[in-house]
């Protein structure tokens, strides 16, 4: 006789399924295999713009990340704002550097943005229209103080209320939290929440991504909606380099230039950037690294203590003393997952059992982070070493651990279900002991019952447990009668199966009774358990978010480290002062690519500002004495013009964003703008030619240039008639170059040789003619042989741009080059390529000599046609042509 309770049996819809069940795989480095899929809402990065009297105000957020970033009017400078007006550049920017899902606009906004915007809604975003109520102020002033600000805890909060910021008086909806009115008052002292237009799409964003959230989750009033906003930065356009799509895209900074995708992260997807600067120095781990790292792409900073913050970060980790920790950082960094999605989970009840693990190894990571952060050496004034020893408070992250570790991930999995482990809780510790002790239980139950019973049927009846169902008898079917085999007195037919009939008996009841729904009771309990568990961990969100943020930014500085070891870069020194200086400086994705990449040298000192003048508070040296603002490249085709230019951007543009530099020694000044006008933007989508968009780069780089900028301009002009060409770029460069303009940076290539033959460009001030040497040998018969290219740049100015060689060099046919090379030698002495074309060769001389004569002869020749007369005559006409045509 056996009895038994059937767990393996059990259709799962018999166990509890109020905690949502996930099955996770342990990686081989022990982390969880679970899938960093957001969802659909966490897809989104919203951003909310207006524009009212000149001034344009903007705020945006991010739902993955939990930061509402403001972004301060622009307004102060009205002559910039209508600037950015005429074309929207500031707009289109912004765009491209946060990368919006959904747009924001109020019904009330000026019809040309709605028209540019939904114009431009290919771009990976929609249009919303919203009431202009939503961006009002005092609406937006509410919505902040309504949000769960996480930042400042409430009892840190005190310390930033002072006694006269009276926030009684200010209209707070009930329930504000102190942290959030701290946090909005350091916001007011940030910027103006009277004014700001700013604020207002702040409140907008807000107000939209509630409606999301409530969407998703289904509910009916969006106030009711959890809100995933846990900070609030602000942050003014004249704090981040100006790097639009054209830069991105010619410097080969993303891949995928046009849209590189926040949302996709992970090593799954790495293998999709390719040979681009993004794609060699990302070698982060965790979701919220890669997000951060492609935003410090996309806004590259301008404050000098940033920069050099993370500079002496990225020097600390690449410190051979140090090396094993950063190694030993970046294995930990490997458990750090989307916490403020996991929370967000446990917060709306949906933690699975991946989300619980995943919660538990972060909290894990986080405190190996600290430990190895703690050993590391000559971090003094370190921030993200100073923020990881103050913030990873490794008490709470314990205790964080600790609390997780009371589910039992093993039996969880079995179980199919958030199992809780023995000790944690007494009552449930007895239910699963009287559980555990069930079977002894039904074999006696089942005993009981058989010995009232013939012996034949004692082994073909037992008693089992079904959860929810309770006890039952079960009893063998007869095979011939298909019957069950025996029925006690009293029994209640329950349910059958194929071989079993299931029935209640009086002994059975009472195990319900006494018992019951004991599995039923075990989960209820440890839903309970798990639920106070849920609870406690909430308590520590802050301090898991701010970790997850820290965790971000070393993985961002430890990604920086890698790529400065693996490519051998060197720390930049940034400098106040308006100059680059580079030796040895190299194209960090062609040296990848070449063989041997020879490397070169850069001096460019832009003008000074009044400001610059002040701040300095000395006498500036005259133009001469502080070396050209602008270089001038000329050399033969293929010799290295558009790298070198290209190096020099890409040096400027990763010491701004904090990474090592590819150089020997690099002195950067801080640059407001890298501005280019080098690669034709494709115009299939646009009615426009190539050559309208160059010159549509050159103005907005005009308009938007300062003295701080870099500008860099290859082969401008070369889209329209040569003199026109060679015109428009010699007056682009005067006028870069005149004493009105600021003098900004500019680096320049060009194959318009003719505008220097009469030293018209030798005259400009800060100019400086620089050309890539070729060794060039006439003495071979191959043509592609006469050229060799040493990439080396040199002073001076070269005379030719050895196009022939360079297209016998790359297999154009040996007639073209040959006729090229004699049209070439025409020009070059100044002939008259129409008349020497029309002059013929001996062979058409020749040739119409013979035509004439045979036409002279022709009409000498007396032809009388007779049709009467006989085939004889007709043949002696035939003849006399022949002889007309052929003879001597
Ligand atoms: N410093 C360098 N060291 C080694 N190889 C280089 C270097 N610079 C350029 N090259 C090689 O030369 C090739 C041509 O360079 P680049 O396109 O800069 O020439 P260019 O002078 O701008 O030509 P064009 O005037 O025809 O546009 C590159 O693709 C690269 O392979």
């Amino acid at each position: 006789m056996n009895s038994s309770y059937i767990m393996e049996d059990h259709d799962n819809s018999t166990v509890r399924d109020d905690i949502p069940l996930e099955t996770i795989e342990e990686n081989d480095e022990g982390a969880t295999a679970i899938e960093d899929d957001i969802s659909s809402v966490a897809n989104n990065v919203i951003l909310a713009i207006n524009y009212k009297a000149s001034c344009l105000g903007l705020a945006h957020f991010d739902c993955s990340e939990g930061t509402l970033y403001v972004v301060e009017d622009m307004s102060a400078n009205a002559a910039l704002v209508e600037k950015y007006h005429t074309n929207w550049s500031i707009i289109e920017t912004l765009i491209f550097q946060i990368k919006p899902t959904i747009v924001l606009l109020p019904a009330r906004i000026e019809e040309s943005i709605e028209e540019i915007l939904k114009a431009k809604s290919d771009e990976g975003f929609r249009v919303e229209i919203r009431p202009s109520n939503e961006f009002s102020h005092t609406a937006a002033i509410n919505r902040i103080l309504s949000l769960k600000l996480g930042r400042v805890q409430d009892d840190l909060a005190m310390q930033f209320v002072t006694p006269d910021d009276n926030i009684d008086d200010m209209a707070l909806p009930a329930g504000a939290r102190l942290a959030s009115k701290s946090a909005f008052l350091d916001l007011s002292s940030r910027i103006n929440l009277e004014k700001e237009i700013s604020i207002g799409c702040a409140g907008a964003v807000i107000s939209f991504s509630q409606k999301l959230m409530a969407l998703e989750d289904g509910l009916v009033n969006h106030n009711d909606a959890p809100l995933r906003i846990n900070e609030i930065e602000t942050f003014k356009m004249n704090e981040i380099m100006f790097v639009n799509s054209d830069t991105i895209c010619s410097l080969q900074i993303f891949e995928d230039e046009s849209h590189p995708n926040f949302h996709m992260h992970g090593s799954a997807n790495r293998h999709k950037e390719g040979l681009s600067l993004f794609g060699i120095l990302n070698s982060t781990v965790t979701p919220f690294g890669h997000q951060l790292l492609k935003s410090w792409f996309l806004r590259p900073p301008l404050s000098l203590p940033v920069i050099t913050e993370r500079h002496s970060a990225v020097a600390l980790f690449v410190r051979q003393d140090n090396l094993h920790i950063t190694y030993a950082l970046k294995s930990s960094l490997k458990k750090i997952k989307n916490i403020p999605r996991l929370l967000t989970n446990l917060n709306m009840g949906k933690a699975t059992l991946g989300d619980w693990k995943a919660i538990l190894d972060f909290a894990f990571g986080c405190l190996k982070i600290r430990a190895a952060i703690s050993e590391i050496v000559d971090a003094h004034n370190i921030k993200v070493v100073y923020e990881i020893l103050n913030a990873f408070d490794q008490i709470a992250l314990k205790e964080v651990c600790e609390l997780i570790s009371n589910i039992d991930f093993d039996m969880s999995r079995i179980d199919n279900r958030v199992v809780v482990k023995p000790t944690v809780d007494q009552e449930l510790d007895e239910l699963k002991r009287r559980f555990d002790g069930i079977e002894d239980l039904l074999s006696e139950v089942a005993r009981r019952i058989a010995i009232d019973l013939p012996k034949i049927y004692s082994d073909r009846i037992n008693a089992i447990y079904f959860p929810q169902l309770g006890y039952l008898i079960l009893v063998a079917l007869d095979e011939a009668t298909g019957d069950p085999c025996c029925i006690g007195e009293d029994w209640d037919y329950q349910f059958r199966s194929d071989t079993y009939a299931y029935f209640k008996s009086p002994e059975v009841r009472e195990l319900d009774q006494t018992f019951g729904d004991m599995y039923g009771m075990i989960c209820d309990r440890e839903i309970e358990i798990v639920h106070a568990l849920q609870v406690d961990i909430l308590k520590y969100s802050e301090l898991l978010t701010t970790c997850c943020k820290w965790t971000a930014e070393l993985d961002c500085l430890l990604s920086f480290a890698e790529a400065a070891q693996l490519y051998h870069y060197t720390r930049p020194i940034m400098t106040a002062d308006n100059i680059i200086e580079i030796k040895k400086g190299r194209h960090p994705l062609y040296e990848l690519s070449v063989p041997s990449f020879v490397d070169n040298d850069t001096y460019l000192h832009g003008g000074n500002s009044e400001e610059d003048d002040e701040i300095l508070m000395e006498e500036s040296d005259s133009d001469e004495e502080r070396g050209p603002s602008a270089l001038l490249l000329t050399g033969a085709n293929y010799s290295g013009k558009s790298v070198y230019l290209k190096q020099v951007a890409l040096i400027t543009y990763m010491a701004h964003i904090g990474s090592f530099v590819p150089a020997e020694f690099a002195k950067i000044g801080i640059t407001d703008k890298i501005l280019t006008r080098v690669m034709t933007r494709e115009t299939v989508s646009k009615e426009q030619s190539a050559f309208m968009v160059d010159l549509q780069q050159v103005c907005l780089a005009l308009q938007l240039c300062t003295n701080r900028s870099l500008f860099i301009i290859d082969e401008f002009g070369k889209g329209t008639e040569s003199t026109d060409g060679a015109g428009l770029f010699g007056s682009l460069l005067e006028y870069l170059l005149s004493p009105e303009f600021q003098r900004p940076k500019v680096l320049a290539s060009t194959h318009y040789h003719e505008l220097f033959e009469n030293d018209t460009l030798h005259e400009l001030q800060g100019l400086k003619f620089m050309h890539m040497q070729v060794l060039i040998c006439d003495d071979v018969p191959e043509i592609e042989d006469k050229i060799t290219y040493l990439y080396r740049l040199l002073p001076g100015r070269s005379t030719s741009s050895f196009g022939i060689c360079c297209a016998a060099l790359n297999g154009v046919p040996e007639d073209i080059t040959a006729r090229a090379e004699e049209l070439s030698k025409i020009l070059a002495k100044g002939e008259d390529l129409v008349t020497v074309c029309s002059k013929m060769t001996d062979e058409e001389v020749k040739s119409l000599e013979h035509a004439e004569l045979v036409a002279r002869r022709f009409l000498k020749e007396e032809f009388v046609v007779d049709f009467s007369s006989s085939s004889q005559k007709k043949l002696t006409a035939r003849a006399k042509l022949k002889r007309i045509l052929y003879s001597n």
